[in-house]
């Protein structure tokens, strides 16, 4: 972005003292277009004070008309709304994004741009953080002229066109904000309680409501200091930390490399030109529609008749209610559907999705081994099976990988892809790209039971049956992590998605037996504690929302409001007398501590086996597929917030209570990390490689 103003005079931006500036909160550093450097948020900051320099521009005698290309983001639209006029480019972006990183627009941005375009507007940008085109930056009022041109020389032409007009009617400090339809005190309860609720604990979007509210009902002077108050209370919390990493976590995890060597810049993806999806499940339907959304043609195999019938019609539904909510067309001409695996013949890649057996994934990548050209990339979007026995079922295993969707996938921002000791750099850069290109945070992955993101979760899975073995309800385990800020505590969740899905598994690994339900050995499993609560329900047919009951209860079966169960509360009761469990109290603390520090714990041996290359890889994973809330960074950032020695410590008093449960042991390089005075989690990838060099 540039500014111009009457006289051909260019905004020069000069350095300050760094006393001068007041981190970020009344001064800030001179902004790029992206706004400011995130980086610079947590150091010292280099530049011109920006507030003084805004009041400056809008209070000067020449027209100044701010010149938009590119981005202008963050403090750099907050510059241009210090400007008398703006100019944009039609293929400029504009957005006020602080509230991505935990704070607000506080150069003015909250103050300026609801006098501008009004409450109802400004709020949405602001409390939303979205970034507009200069076509609807026009329509709303925040750009004057939209060019295809060269955006300088219309600023100029435009400058010199309005040299000597009155500026009073240009400096939008000076405005008040136009009148809202209706109630000003209401409109502001109503969005309040909304951004509260889907806030879930975030305070950005709430100062956000604040901020623009005293936008609307203070004088300018004042409504400044409340912006200033507001931020200076955002700055500096941990959520603005945990976002600002989260921020560059995602760019870091596309930078992908593996213990073997391979790197995301020495190597080169496949062109991908069509995809094949076989299977049209649950999962199926939804990667087909996010292939066609990314504008890819599809083959869709379905070899069951019925299936095939019903899923062309729901994908097509998909695709059109999805066209409709981003204003395109739909792009059914991208779908092509079969009964036949001879269809995929000449795809480029496949991603298998059938349901979860490995013996049906076997045949299925024998025939597509056979089927296929002998160059196309086979992947599976297994959610926990050996991806490197599926490559031995085919003629070029290096040609194999994981893409490991997340339900609703293509809804869902997270892809696992999983690379087996066989897989060649260019498979696993091609899949990293065609989720890139699907608009997916894709984080490369080692081959293991459950990856990443499955593999840790059971160890949190567990510790919630245990807790409720001990005392708990499933209310007090779920209200404990809704209140740490998941939209679902994991007992509604396992409701939701069935109760049935783990009984499979847990069946499958030989852990849920027929028949043992009294006895020492009920509780021990393979040398270890094991709750047999999931399977007890499942064999009373109590299999979540689909039945009607799970752990809690719905009414009816497909009900959605989730009550607590009397009978569940009694059958816990029967349940403990049994096997002999005197029930305590159990504080959220703990149910806390337990479920997050395993599953961290998990984290950090997934981090030792070279699962995750790095923490932030583990973070995205928690934040994009698993609902961590997105302002506590991801479990590994978490960890490292709270401490990690407290960390340990924890982890140690609960192994020593319960030292039948090894996911409680801290693991070796947990001691390691705190032996060596916990390093910020930006420095673990040096610390670990030192570690494994060690070894
Ligand atoms: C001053 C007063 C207070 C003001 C506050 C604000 O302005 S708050 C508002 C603050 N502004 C924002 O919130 C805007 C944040 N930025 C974005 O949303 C996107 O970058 C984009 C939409 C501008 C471009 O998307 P794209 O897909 O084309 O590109 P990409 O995303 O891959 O980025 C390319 C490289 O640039 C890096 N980098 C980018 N921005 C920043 C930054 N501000 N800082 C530092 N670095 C930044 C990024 O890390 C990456 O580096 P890498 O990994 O290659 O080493």
């Amino acid at each position: 972005m540039g500014g111009f103003c009457g006289n051909k005079n260019i905004l020069a931006p000069k350095k300050c003292s760094g006393e001068a500036r007041h981190r970020g909160l009344t001064q800030n550093s001179a902004p790029g277009p992206k706004g400011a450097d995130i980086k610079e948020f947590g150091d010292s900051e280099s530049g011109p004070p920006l507030i003084p320099m805004i009041h400056a521009i809008e209070a000067g005698n020449k027209p100044m008309v701010a010149a938009i290309e590119g981005f202008a983001l963050g403090g750099g639209l907050e510059l241009a709304l210090g400007c008398h006029y703006r100019i944009a480019h039609s293929k400029a972006r504009l957005g006020l994004p602080e509230v991505t990183l935990g704070l607000l627009p506080a150069a003015g941005g909250s103050q300026r741009l609801p006098r501008l375009i009004g409450v109802p507007a400004a709020l949405d940008l602001i409390i939303t953080g979205r970034h507009v085109t200069a076509a609807e930056a026009l329509q709303l009022g925040i750009v004057d002229q939209v060019t295809d041109h060269h955006t300088v020389d219309a600023a100029v032409k435009f400058a010199l066109s309005v040299a000597g007009r009155p500026l009073d009617a240009r400096r939008i400090s000076s405005y008040s904000c136009p009148p809202v339809s209706g109630d000003l005190d209401a409109l502001f309860e109503e969005v309040m309680r909304k951004v509260r609720r889907g806030a879930r604990g975030a305070i950005a979007p709430v100062a956000c409501v604040q901020a623009v509210r005293a936008a609307a009902t203070l004088p300018y002077a004042r409504g400044m200091e409340r912006e200033r108050e507001l931020m200076a209370t955002l700055f500096t919390s941990g959520q603005a930390r945990a976002l600002q990493y989260s921020f560059f976590a995602q760019r870091a995890v596309s930078r992908w490399s593996t213990p073997s060597g391979a790197r995301w810049d020495a190597s080169a993806p496949k062109p991908v030109r069509k995809v094949a999806v076989i299977g049209l499940g649950t999962m199926g339907r939804g990667i087909a529609v996010a292939l066609a959304q990314a504008g890819f043609p599809v083959v869709s195999v379905e070899t069951q008749e019925k299936q095939l019938t019903e899923a062309k019609r729901a994908v097509s539904q998909m695709l059109e209610r999805g066209a409709k909510r981003r204003g395109v067309a739909a792009p059914l001409d991208k779908m092509s559907y079969s009964s036949n695996i001879q269809a995929v013949a000449d795809v480029d890649l496949v991603i298998e999705a059938v349901f979860e057996d490995m013996g049906l994934k076997k045949k299925i990548f024998q025939q597509l081994s056979a089927v296929c050209k002998p160059d196309a990339l086979l992947c599976t979007n297994t959610s926990s099976l050996d991806v490197d026995q599926l490559a031995s079922q085919t003629r070029n295993p290096e040609l194999v990988v994981g893409m490991h969707f997340f339900a609703p996938a293509h809804v869902m921002k997270l892809l696992e892809v999983v690379y087996g000791p066989r897989s060649s750099p260019q498979a696993l850069a091609t899949a990293m790209q065609l989720g890139k290109k699907m608009g997916k945070v894709s984080v490369a992955v080692g081959n293991c039971p459950g990856f990443v993101g499955n593999r840790m979760l059971k160890a949190y899975v567990e510790q919630a049956f245990f807790l409720l073995e001990e005392g708990a309800t499933p209310e007090l385990v779920d209200s404990a992590l809704e209140e740490f800020g998941f939209s679902m505590g994991f007992f509604k969740v396992s409701d939701l998605s069935g109760l049935d899905v783990g009984w499979k598994v847990r069946k499958e690994d030989g852990l849920a037996l027929p028949g043992v339900s009294t006895g020492p050995s009920a509780r021990i499993r393979q040398g270890r504690r094991y709750s047999p609560l999931g399977d007890l329900l499942c064999q009373r047919g109590r299999f979540g929302q689909k039945t009607g009951s799970g752990w809690y209860q719905y009414g009816k079966p497909g009900g959605r409001v989730a009550t607590p169960d009397p009978w569940l509360h009694s059958f816990l009761e029967e349940y403990r007398a049994q096997h002999g469990l005197v029930p305590r109290r159990i504080d959220p603390q703990e149910v806390l501590e337990r479920c997050l520090y395993a599953l961290i714990n998990e984290g950090f041996r997934i981090l030792e086996d070279g699962i995750a290359a790095g923490p932030e890889d583990i973070d995205c994973i928690y934040v994009f597929g698993y609902g961590w809330p997105h302002y506590r960074g991801g479990p590994m950032f978490y960890a490292a917030m709270v401490g990690l020695p407290k960390v340990l410590e924890r982890l140690e008093h609960y192994y020593r209570a319960h030292p039948d449960v090894p996911d409680l042991q801290p693991c070796s390089l947990l001691r390691r990390l705190v032996a060596s005075g916990s390093p910020p989690v930006q420095k673990w990838k040096e610390a670990i490689k030192k570690l494994h060099s060690q070894l």
